[in-house]
């Protein structure tokens, strides 16, 4: 157990502070690299990734039309796995079954949910025009 320090902690020094934001630079890394290999879900959102910036390319999108589709696609990554961590960490206090265990899998869930078709509302707003003529 470590013991409590008395006093304002004394600064960091700046090679340190670096290091330790790489560091958790690297975790970070790490956590997007393990739910890659545990969610299919992510696979799917990797290929839709890949084919959206295609076909912004591809329609020669305009500068605000980046700036959507990019805070779009990431919003939809980030829920994704907010909703992969919160699995995880309900999976590792309430193995059993348990309604408060159940619900906060499908709220996680429900905000998946709600950023995929706010993001397909961009998608339609962007691309529709684009493909489907004004
Ligand atoms: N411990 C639990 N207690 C109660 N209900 C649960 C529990 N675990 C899962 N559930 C219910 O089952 C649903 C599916 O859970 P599960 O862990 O299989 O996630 P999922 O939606 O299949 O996501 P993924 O495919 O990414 O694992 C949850 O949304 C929840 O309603």
């Amino acid at each position: 157990m470590p013991v409590a320090e008395s006093g304002p902690p004394t600064p960091r020094r700046f090679p340190a502070l670096l290091r330790q934001r790489a560091a958790s630079f690297g975790h970070a890394l790490r956590g997007v690299g393990a739910a890659l290999r545990t969610e299919v879900h992510l696979w799917f959102h990797a290929a839709a990734t890949v084919a959206v910036v295609a076909l912004g390319l591809y329609c020669g999108l305009a500068r605000w039309e980046w700036v959507a589709v990019v805070l779009s696609v990431g919003a939809v990554w980030c829920a994704e796995l907010v909703n992969t961590a919160v699995e995880a960490v309900v999976d590792l206090v309430s193995p059993q079954y348990h309604p408060l265990a159940g619900r906060a899998k499908d709220v996680a869930a429900g905000a998946v949910l709600v950023m995929a078709l706010a993001a397909a509302v961009v998608g339609v707003v962007v691309f529709g025009p684009r493909l489907w003529g004004q």
